[in-house]
Order: structure tokens, then sequence, then C-alpha cells
């Protein structure tokens, strides 16, 4: 298993994470979230072995990760980490990418890794294409298929799925994690969108202000957010009488106790959002159709 005790760090005197304990079971799927600047990065670097710690340990197993101070070269075979900057070979197909560190020896057994990782992230069309000519979603598949060439036991992923568009995200996304639970790879990934996370993680991890503020399944997080801040990485959210709802947990109806005034209907796809003044706040409904500005609602609250 993958485990941090007691991990501190600043890139200056000013610490960014402070304290930090967790473990991840191998084969797991962990997603960090948090607000940009809370530290989600800087978390996976630690564990890459990027930074010397200042506090703290870093153990894969029975390995201990050590930063620069220790290892001449950074990270650990067993490890990979995609960037958000991706780091590939621009002048080379996409195959010579992924096949990057594959062992030169046997010919045939590399090119059906190749042919099975370009499938993974879906770039058949563009396997013998150069990478400099490839867009910045399909360089994000690249760098995905290079890093799980070589069977990492850990994989770190920073944002793995931010320039790769709609059309492809989900089935993407489908094909790596599943792939990644086929083959017992851990996989920790820091992320802003519930989508990576929902249908995927084991157990995602909230960061705020330098500290880990919730460890739990995205399930029982999304049911009991405890924390506005949680209940925002889920979707649009009200706290009334200091409880949060879900704006699907809203429903107008004929005649309630509770009263609001509609001040804008916004299209969300399969319902509208309809945002209403109540108590002089505003708060967010669920709704299966627009309504017009200024319409005096009645609505409930479905626990
Ligand atoms: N190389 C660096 N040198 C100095 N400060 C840094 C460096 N990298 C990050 N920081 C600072 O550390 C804090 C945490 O940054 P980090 O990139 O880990 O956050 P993040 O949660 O990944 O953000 P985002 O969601 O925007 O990617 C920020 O205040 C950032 O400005």
């Amino acid at each position: 298993m993958l485990h941090l005790k007691q991990v501190s760090f600043g890139y200056s005197k000013v610490k960014v994470l402070d304290s930090v304990n967790f473990k991840v079971n191998i084969g797991e799927n962990l997603s960090i979230i948090g607000e940009s600047g809370s530290g989600k990065s800087t978390l996976l670097k630690l564990i890459y072995g990027e930074y010397d710690l200042e506090e703290g340990e870093v153990f894969w197993k029975d390995t201990q990760i050590l930063g620069p101070k220790y290892n001449l070269v950074v990270g650990y075979d067993f490890m990979k980490y995609v960037t958000q900057e991706f780091d590939l070979m621009p002048f080379t197909t996409v195959e010579e990418n992924i096949g990057k560190f594959l062992s030169r020896f046997y010919l045939k057994k590399r090119k059906e890794r190749i042919d099975e990782l370009v499938k993974v992230v879906e770039l058949e069309a563009y396997a013998k294409t150069k990478v400099k000519n490839l867009s910045g979603g399909q360089k994000q598949r690249v760098a995905l298929a290079r890093a799980l060439a070589k069977q990492p036991e850990i994989l770190l992923l920073d944002e793995p799925f931010s320039h790769i568009d709609n059309f492809k995200k989900q089935s993407l996304r489908r094909s790596i994690f599943k792939y990644l639970k086929k083959h017992n790879i851990t996989c920790i990934v820091a992320t802003h969108d519930k989508n990576d996370v929902l249908g995927f993680a084991d157990e995602m991890l909230v960061l705020h202000d330098k500290k880990i503020i919730a460890k739990d399944s995205p399930q029982n997080l999304y049911k009991n957010p405890k924390l506005p801040l949680i209940a925002s990485f889920f979707g649009e959210f009200n706290s009334i009488d200091n409880s949060i709802y879900y704006a699907c947990q809203m429903k107008i109806v004929e005649h309630s106790e509770f009263k609001a005034i509609v001040k804008q209907s916004y299209f969300n796809g399969n319902s509208w959002l309809i945002e209403a003044e109540y108590n002089s706040e505003s708060i967010f409904i669920e709704h299966h159709k627009a309504l017009s500005n200024g319409l005096s609602i009645d609505f409930e609250i479905i626990e």
C-alpha cells in the first residue's frame, strides 16, 4: 500500500501541506480534490519523490520514497507520473513515444504492447503521426499511454483528461480506469472534474487549508457532504438552516410554507436550474422547465 505519514511541505517558509496522513490500498483509485492552489499537484509531486520532505515519510510497500537529496534521478520504476505538461518527444511518432521505455530486444512483443496501448487511449488513427502535429488532447492521451507502457504499480495523474474534448472524454475515462482496475494498478488522480471521480474513485480525499478535511467514498461524501466546499464539488447546492441541500433535492410544488421568487432559469441539459430568491438569498432548484423571472413559487425540500 501507499502510506503517507505526517507529511509537511512548503516551497518557501509558508507551508502548503501540514501533517498529511493517509493510506491507499493496492489497486485502489483515489481522487484528490480541493480548490485551485490547495496543494493537489504538490501532493502528487511529493508522492513521486520530486521534492525532499520537510517532515514525514512516504512509503510504497516497503520502499521509502526519497527526494532529490537521496536520488540522482527523480522517481522509481514502479511509479509513473503524468503531469499537466506531458513531457513528450515532439519529433517522433505516437508509437515511438509510447514505446520509449520498452525494450527493443523483443520487437514483436514491443509492437503488440504499443498497439494495445494505442487502443486503450483510442489513438489508432494517429499511431504514425509525429507528436508535434497532435492537438493538446491527443498529446495528453499519448502521455497516458506512455505512463502505462511498462505497467507501473502506481500511477499518479494530474488532471488527466483536462485537455480532452467532451466527445472523447467519457469513453476514454472508462477505457483508462477499466485498464487500471484490470491490472490492479493503484491510481491517484488530482482533479477538478467530478466526472473523473464519481463512477471511478474508490475514495476521494479533500484538501483544504493545508490539511485533509475529508476522505471517504464518493457516495458517502455526496450523500453527507458536511461542508459547502465538498458539496460544491458535486454541483449546485443550497445552505438552508445550516443544512446542505443539492438543487435536485428541492422541488417546486403547488403549496408549501416555503416561498421564493424566480430570478433566472438556466438550461442544464435534461433539466433547468432555477435561481430564486428566498429570504433575501439566492437558492437553486432543479426543474423540468424554464420559469418566468419574477414568478412566485412554492418549494419543498426532499431529504
Ligand atoms: N514550484 C513552486 N514554487 C513555489 N510555489 C509553488 C510552486 N508550485 C506550487 N506552488 C504554490 O503551492 C501552492 C499549491 O500549489 P499546487 O500546484 O500544488 O495546487 P493545486 O491544488 O494543484 O492547484 P491547481 O488546482 O490550480 O492545479 C500554491 O499556492 C502555489 O502557488
